[in-house]
């Protein structure tokens, strides 16, 4: 693992206990690149704030001079437009300026979605294996509109705050010091409590994402096993573990409503008292001449002035802290480097593989495995189970550590245009070595070569784009029979679509539906048979006709008749290229150039098929099962 990478798993919430409960938590800076793609609206947010808060500044001075025109008796004339005109031009620029923090709000949500996506997608695939679909999903989904509400009920809106705020304090200084020292030090009672208080909620905050993270997880978990689930009886039992998970989700949404509970009423309650003071002392001053009843009413009018913003300040801290919560969780992911991230300079491949080159690397071949060792990452500690509590909290945690060995000294070569097959037991390793050669992985020890260069060398682009690659349960995607096939090969033709799925024995799925290349496959193409779902992978990877094809066969839904047409499939895109099968029936292989026998992360024999009936029991007793001797 990369440092980086170690770096942020150390520093992830998945160390439990005390302070590092709360997972990873980002700073106010890491916050400002999100706002300072939007320098220019809120710059402009900000002016129409400083302008908003002038005009209501001006309103209580207005307030006074009424009162002392009315008690002296004289006509009003304009002063009274003048106020009205102040009123309705603060409301039209406070609406305005709402309007674009929402606006605003809006684009920082899409502009860290974008970012979360892009790097989700392009990170490496051990990062899946260890981390839950739905918790990563519901980063994406929830996570990121929490950073909406710092611009929408905070930070810009505090600029425009923190001008009436020291506007009318210097107003309330000139009316009467003795008032404002009073006012000033309820106030900073209040500033204070809430300052403690909302490292709290920022600390509830993040664990109350992490929790919904979690719900997002056992739903997805829930949802993508539901046939299995309902077919075993256990739909209650899982509605439970997912209410389990959403009232954990619950509890710490309502414990960050507590905290903030808390924090709201301190601003009220700092206003009233601090309005009961003024009134108080106010009222006793007025009697004893030190204060008129006009600046009195205009310094209560600058108190509401000052404590309207002292309430959005404390709201703008409760949302930066809610968003910085969030953000730890967002930021956690846009800290783990890319797959590519680490690569060297790399050579370029597109003319070292394929026919184009058989005379540059004559002896090269196309793939080798020398004396290759691996083994997977362990699953990350997951931090809502108790069982997982560090007995010291002090001491960091290693979150992913290496399993056992899945790999151990695998070498074999596949000459260019040959086809080869790898057959074992399950658990062999055998899909394992292909996700080696795509470089989902890379060995921890010995090397792939293609053409004889260490894949490690290679660009991960152009290498894939020399491999067509079938997993065993080939994923269809949602969307249309050509939306799949198109996947990897977005230029291709009608058709060539059709050709392709002609040639994987699909021309039935095509002409079942009148839609035709239209036709929906459904969310994870339901509508298709396994073997079918398999040949259309097929087609995709025959349809980007990449020189190395590694077809990882599906170990059920091959009946006779399927299995026919899988073989007649794998024939078709054989022809030209170089073919790595792992295969579970040894009758669609019966024929490759070459067999590999794997066991236990071990080639165990390799040869033709009457070599290794002849040599390796472990093969004899394979085929005598599928009764090919
Ligand atoms: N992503 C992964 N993370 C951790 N362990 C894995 C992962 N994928 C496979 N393994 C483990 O590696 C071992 C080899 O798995 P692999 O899928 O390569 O075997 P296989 O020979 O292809 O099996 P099958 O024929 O059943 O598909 C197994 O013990 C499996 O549990």
């Amino acid at each position: 693992m990369s440092d980086t990478q170690t770096q942020t798993t150390r520093r992830s919430p998945f160390s439990r206990g005390g302070k590092a409960a709360t997972g990873p938590r980002a700073t106010f800076r890491q916050l400002l690149p999100f706002l300072f793609e939007h320098r220019p609206v809120l710059i402009w947010v900000a002016v129409l704030s400083v302008v908003g808060a002038l005009t209501s500044l001006a309103q209580p001075l207005l307030v006074a001079q009424v009162i002392t025109i009315v008690e002296a008796g004289q006509p009003l004339g304009w002063i009274v437009w003048g106020l009205i005109a102040l009123v309705i031009v603060s409301g039209i620029i406070s609406g305005y300026q709402h309007y674009l923090l929402q606006r605003t709000g809006e684009g920082v949500v899409l502009s860290s979605r974008k970012r979360l996506v892009a790097k989700l997608l392009r990170l490496p695939i051990a990062e899946f294996d260890t981390r839950r679909t739905g918790d990563l999903v519901s980063r994406v989904g929830s996570d990121t509109t929490m950073l909406r509400a710092v611009l929408t009920q905070g930070l810009v809106e505090a600029i425009g705050g923190a001008v009436t705020f020291i506007g009318a304090l210097i107003a309330m200084l000139v009316l009467d010091a003795v008032l404002l020292g009073l006012t000033v030090l309820v106030i900073a009672i209040a500033i204070t409590t809430v300052t403690l208080l909302s490292r709290r909620v920022r600390e509830a905050s993040h664990q109350a994402q992490e929790k919904v993270g979690d719900v997002a997880a056992s739903v997805e978990r829930a949802i993508s096993a539901v046939r299995t689930i309902r077919a075993a009886g256990a739909t209650e039992r899982e509605i439970r573990t997912v209410d389990t998970e959403a009232e954990g989700a619950w509890q710490m949404g309502v414990k960050v409503a507590k905290i903030s509970a808390l924090i709201v009423p301190i601003a009220g309650i700092a206003m009233q008292v601090s309005f009961l003071v003024v009134l108080g002392v106010g009222g006793y001053r007025v009697a004893s001449g030190a204060i008129t009843v006009a600046n009195l009413v205009a310094f209560i009018l600058f108190l509401f002035m000052m404590i309207l913003p002292l309430g959005q300040a404390f709201g703008a801290i409760t949302s930066v802290n809610l968003a910085l919560g969030a953000l730890g969780r967002i930021q956690e992911i846009l800290d783990l480097p890319d797959e590519d991230a680490h690569d060297r300079q790399l050579a370029p491949l597109a003319l070292m593989v394929g026919e184009a080159n058989d005379g540059v690397l004559p002896d090269a071949a196309a793939i080798e495995f020398d004396d290759v060792h691996f083994a997977y990452a362990a699953t990350r500690q997951d931090p809502a189970d108790p069982g997982n509590e560090s007995p010291d909290e002090h001491l960091p945690e290693p979150d992913v550590t290496a399993r056992q060995p899945v790999l151990r000294g695998v070498s074999f070569r596949v000459p260019r245009g040959q086809r080869i097959a790898l057959v074992g037991p399950s658990g062999a390793g055998k899909s394992t070595i292909l996700a080696l050669v795509e470089r989902f992985y890379d060995p921890s020890v010995g090397a792939v070569r293609m053409g004889g260069l260490d894949l490690r060398s290679l660009d991960r682009r152009e290498l894939r784009a020399q491999i067509g690659y079938v997993e065993q349960d080939a994923p269809v995607l949602a969307g249309t029979l050509r939306d799949n096939l198109k996947l990897g090969s977005p230029d291709a033709t009608d058709a060539e679509c059709e050709a392709v799925l002609r040639a994987v024995n699909l021309g039935g799925v095509l002409d079942r539906d009148p839609a035709g290349l239209d036709a929906a496959v459904g969310e994870d193409g339901i509508m298709l048979s396994g073997g079918e779902r398999q040949r259309l992978a097929i087609g995709r990877a025959l349809l980007s006709a990449p020189p190395i094809l590694l077809l990882d066969e599906s170990t059920s839904s091959l009946d006779g008749l399927n299995e026919r047409m899988m073989r007649e499939a794998i024939d078709a895109v054989s022809a030209g290229r170089t073919l790595i099968v792992i295969a579970h029936r040894l009758s669609t292989v019966i024929d490759s150039d070459r067999i590999v026998v794997v066991e236990d992360g071990r080639v165990i024999g390799e040869g033709t098929h009457a070599e290794l009936v002849a040599s390796v029991p472990l093969y004899r007793d394979l085929a005598a099962h599928q009764l090919l001797v």
